[in-house]
């Protein structure tokens, strides 16, 4: 407690944030923790909540959304986001699971190894204020985005929903629930949460903690079941830290007690502001380089690597581009501005509001280009976009550079405007490219593809806007090789390697669900029969909706090109390249393509007769 300042704690203390919980034994007894209630069934509290039921199979978890059609498609076969392995992890957490038998080694023969079945215990339902009256944690995860309008309009953080999921918390929650913010929200939110709690239900005590969640899209069940850290934010008072242990543990059945940090709440919640505006920084200072690269003929990949490899400066999160998109880094930069702005402090808001300006710098940039290369008119053109989602491996397209790239490319009035990615479902995309375009959208010149090759049929130009492996023509970086036996890889706190097999686990007496999840995998892989449950434990999934966009599309193409709807034999399968020698055959002259996130290997390409353009290189004509 000597290390947190006495301001901070008398604020804690000034919030009523100090009282103690319902569920404790007697006023500072341990919390047992048997209900948890996530709100927001999004990209966070989706598999968040599903990791933590299939890691706690003693508790219920019940995900609540106000948004019907979220909960139908979380209660189906075809979830709402398409997460590599989530699917795997929903099924047994919300259908149960059933007891299966193996082989406790690799290569013996038998079924002397049991898992044992499993209950459902992960639930989706609109019920809301049920579901948090019947909570002992209550985790908020609803989406905090950027205002865009009235005061602090493009910087200061819209907490609508957050605020309005508060007063239904006060409403409905239990005496002693523990209310958790898992939304990444701007510092000191906790005490606006104490202001709505104290307000309308006086002399009622609720514990309140920061856990800021860090997993990111395309890797969310990965960085869920091995994350880094947990960070947990609390009152330093002594139900504060009792009510924080409650969540420790739940966190602890599958995260070892290193990696969970626990601060106090205002730290933990700036430092989640703070980890995303670094990791944003650090991809503008590379595409201001990639800048000074195309004028001076250095290689921005090659600066990259020769910096990187001083550890001070760490080689990730240096690859140059069209800058980053998605819904989180954008809008928590621009929180972080806000705060800064509104504390007296311009100096460092203009500081962290250059990291965004150079992101919008780096992808106008290039997007000019673009249209220069192609005589500053695209006019009887067809250009294809391959990639919509913000980052490969996801569907989520949420700020996504393609859609502004676009905009942009409209305006030049092509022919064709063709979207392709692997990720997306077609139905879904064009959608939203209405949506969010509005009328330009409906001239009819913007089409989405199922397929690479259809989308950059008689292109004149193709622009790569995501970094799937899929559009490489050189092999992906290779993972350093994990010696076989990933145990190892586990002790370490690392993800297993899926082509080693796990066996024999760590501890063969009482294998963790990780451990079977690890087991299946590797079997899917080795198995190649397209069978998506060799260790036979998984029940009937629930049928779709009618509405379902996934059966939809698999209705009326056979050539899908989206994963959302995959079984864990095709999942888990490593995808096929797209056929670049197909696809230079079959475009416009003159070919090129415009490679925005450095997955090409210009010198391959232009052994197909096509000219390349890439971030951070010179023109080589
Ligand atoms: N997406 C990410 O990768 C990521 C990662 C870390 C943190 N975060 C943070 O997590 C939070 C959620 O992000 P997300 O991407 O999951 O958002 P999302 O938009 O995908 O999901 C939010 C959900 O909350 C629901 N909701 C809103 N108001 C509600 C209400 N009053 N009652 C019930 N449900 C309500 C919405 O219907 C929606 O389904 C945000 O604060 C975000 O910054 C996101
Ligand atoms: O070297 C790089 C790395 C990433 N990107 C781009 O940056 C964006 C964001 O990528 P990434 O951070 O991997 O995905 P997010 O899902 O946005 O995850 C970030 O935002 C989440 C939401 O807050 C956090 O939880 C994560 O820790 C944080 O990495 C994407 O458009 C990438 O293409 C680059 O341009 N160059």
């Amino acid at each position: 407690m000597s290390s947190i300042p006495e301001a901070v704690v008398s604020s804690v203390k000034s919030l009523g944030l100090n009282g103690s919980s319902a569920h404790t034994n007697g006023t500072l007894g341990d919390v047992v923790v048997k209900n948890i209630c996530c709100v927001g069934a999004g990209y966070v509290g989706g598999p968040t909540a599903a990791v933590v039921a299939f890691q706690n199979p003693h508790i219920r978890v019940t995900v609540v959304d106000r948004d019907e059609t979220r909960i139908r498609r979380w209660n189906s076969k075809h979830p709402p986001i398409y997460e590599p392995g989530l699917r795997d992890i929903v099924r047994i957490a919300r259908d149960g699971g059933r007891q299966a038998s193996f082989a406790s080694k690799p290569e013996a023969e038998g079924q002397d190894a049991t898992v044992q079945d499993r209950p459902a215990n992960l639930f989706f339902t609109t019920d809301v204020g049920k579901s948090i009256s019947e909570a002992d944690i209550v985790l908020v995860a609803v989406n905090t985005p950027t205002k865009y309008r009235g005061v602090g309009a493009g910087s200061a953080t819209d907490m609508t929903a957050f605020e309005a999921v508060t007063g239904v918390v006060a409403q409905y929650a239990r005496e002693g629930a523990i209310i958790v913010e898992k939304s990444t929200v701007p510092c000191r939110t906790a005490q606006l949460v104490a202001d709505t709690l104290s307000m309308h239900r006086p002399g009622v005590h609720f514990e309140i903690l920061s856990n800021p969640e860090f997993l990111a899209a395309g890797t969310a069940v990965g960085d869920l079941l091995y994350p880094d850290r947990i960070l947990i934010g609390s009152a330093p008072t002594e139900s504060g830290k009792k009510a924080a242990e409650a969540l420790v543990k739940v966190y602890a059945s599958w995260v070892s007690r290193e990696r969970i940090l626990t601060t106090n709440v205002w730290s933990s919640e700036l430092a989640k502001l703070v980890a995303n505006s670094m990791l944003a920084q650090r991809i503008s200072s590379i595409n201001s380089i990639s800048a000074v690269c195309e004028q001076t003929g250095a290689d921005v990949d090659e600066v990259a690597k020769a910096v990187g490899v001083d550890p001070r400066i760490g080689n990730k999160f240096l690859v140059a581009g069209i800058g980053f998109g998605g819904s989180c880094f954008k809008k928590d930069v621009l929180n972080l501005v806000y705060l800064a702005d509104t504390m007296g402090l311009p100096e460092v808001g203009e500081y962290w509001r250059q990291v965004v300006k150079m992101n919008e710098y780096a992808r106008d940039r290039f997007t000019n280009r673009i249209i220069k290369c192609l005589n500053n008119t695209l006019v009887g053109k067809k250009v294809t976009i391959l990639g919509f989602a913000f980052k490969k491996n996801t569907s989520d397209t949420r700020e996504a550079p393609a859609l502004e790239m676009i905009k942009t490319l409209l305006e030049e009035r092509p022919r064709e405007i063709a979207v392709f990615d692997p990720c997306c479902n077609p139905l879904v995309v064009k959608e939203e490219i209405k949506l969010l375009l509005g009328p330009v959208a409906d001239q009819g010149n913007i089409h989405v593809y199922g397929n690479a090759i259809d989308a950059c049929n008689n292109s004149t130009a193709v622009v790569i806007a995501t970094e799937f492996d899929e559009f490489r023509n050189q092999p992906a970086p290779t993972p350093a090789p994990v010696a076989a036996g990933a145990p190892v890889a586990k002790m370490l706190g690392r993800k297993p390697n899926p082509k080693a097999d796990p066996r024999p686990f760590v501890n063969p007496s009482v294998p963790t669900e990780n451990d079977f999840l690890a087991l299946h995998k590797h079997l899917v892989q080795l198995d190649g029969q397209d069978n998506d449950d060799p260790l036979d434990r998984y029940n009937v999934e629930p049928d779709c909706p009618e509405d379902c966009p996934d059966c939809k599309q698999y209705r009326e193409s056979k050539d899908t090109g989206f994963a959302t709807g995959m079984g864990s034999a095709e999942e888990y399968k490593p995808r096929e390249r797209i056929d670049w020698v197909h696809i230079a055959d079959h475009m416009a002259k003159p070919r090129w393509v415009f490679d925005g996130r450095g997955v090409i290997d210009s010198r391959e390409m232009e052994k197909l007769g096509v000219r390349v353009e890439s971030v951070g290189r010179q023109h080589r004509f």
